[in-house]
């Protein structure tokens, strides 16, 4: 069955809503002869109030420039297909350039985000609407990330890697955002900073606040996420409910996601062989079937659509089998 409406697995109206987006960039070769490399193909995903949703996917996979797109802060040489609707309405350039920093919110990768001439309460302050409360609505903020209150008057440099990460969700948690947005929050964390900075994440949802968590990880999203979307040569794969990774992977809907299961320490440690394909190759068929030991001509040759499978979403031909 093709999907025509929206994933949504509650009553909830979903906040955000992706559809069938399609990004490229255009590529000259000999200086003149245009060719488009294809970063992003028909992309969906929908995000609820309080939800959290992973998009799990390797390097170059194209995870930054879905967030890019999300928040209308693209390259000016991408050209886009699709459609971005944000509480039912479509996300314009217009309407991005006004929800941007306000109800749509990044946790950026890098704590260089931070402006290092201001010191970190006020930055945080900054930010807050609600001016006669923003003393008592920051400082709330660092009690429940546990941001002592020497903090406050510190800059940026003065902080440790792990306290300024906590100043950048501080930020995403007094902000007004209904959405936000954490690209690969966790990278080289220790352990025990990694998973302080996921429970962080997890609190935000509390307040009704979505998180599109992006993450290579897939520990990471595992561990908060309720869905898991995840991402493979541009595409969405799949989309699993979190109880759906158990045992050998059976739950699993397409071959990718269980191969990206099954290769964890803790489960058999099988590894995939071969390489997601570049950006720039061309596909009649499935992309993931040059690594597939499922493989027909049929695959080869038939691009699939997407298929709603046990309560989750897959691209494959054989998803029932
Ligand atoms: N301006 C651009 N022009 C052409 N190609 C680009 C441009 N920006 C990004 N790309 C290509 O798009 C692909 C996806 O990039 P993106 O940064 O979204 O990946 P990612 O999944 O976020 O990777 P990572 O996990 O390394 O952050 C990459 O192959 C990248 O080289
Ligand atoms: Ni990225």
């Amino acid at each position: 069955m093709k999907i025509k409406g929206h994933y949504n697995t509650n009553d909830k109206k979903p906040l955000l809503e992706v559809k069938n987006l399609s990004l490229s960039f255009p590529q000259y070769k000999n200086g003149f002869e245009e060719s488009q490399i294809q970063v992003i193909r028909d992309f969906e995903l929908t995000i609820c109030p309080g939800e959290i949703v992973a998009v799990v996917g390797s390097s170059g996979s194209g995870k930054s420039l879905l967030a890019d797109s999300i928040l209308g802060i693209l390259p000016n040489n991408a050209q886009t297909n699709g459609a971005i609707f944000f509480e039912g309405q479509a996300l314009t350039p217009k309407l991005q350039n006004k929800l941007r920093g306000k109800a749509i919110s990044l946790i950026p990768q890098s704590i260089k985000a931070l402006d290092p001439l201001m010191k970190t309460a006020k930055q945080v302050q900054s930010i807050i609407p609600d001016k006669k409360a923003k003393i008592r609505i920051q400082r709330e903020a660092f009690d429940k990330l546990g941001l002592p209150h020497d903090t406050d008057k510190k800059y940026p440099f003065e902080l440790s890697g792990g306290m300024a990460r906590r100043v950048l969700i501080a930020t995403a948690m007094v902000s007004e955002a209904k959405l936000i947005i954490a690209d690969e929050p966790t990278p080289g964390l220790d352990e025990e900073s990694w998973n302080e900075t996921l429970s962080h994440i997890k609190q935000l949802c509390k307040a009704n606040k979505a998180v599109l968590f992006i993450t290579h990880d897939i520990h990471a999203a595992l561990k908060i996420a309720d869905k898991i979307a995840v991402f493979y040569a541009g595409e969405t794969v799949e989309i699993a409910n979190k109880k759906d990774f158990t045992g050998n992977g059976d739950r699993l809907r397409h071959p990718y996601t269980k191969a990206l299961w099954r290769a964890l320490p803790e489960n058999s440690f099988e590894s995939l062989d071969g390489n997601q394909p570049e950006a720039m190759e061309v596909f009649a068929g499935c992309v993931f079937g040059p690594r597939c030991l499922m493989i027909s001509d049929f695959c080869r040759n038939n691009r699939p659509g997407s298929t709603r499978v046990n309560n989750g979403l897959t691209r494959c031909f054989y998803a029932n089998s």
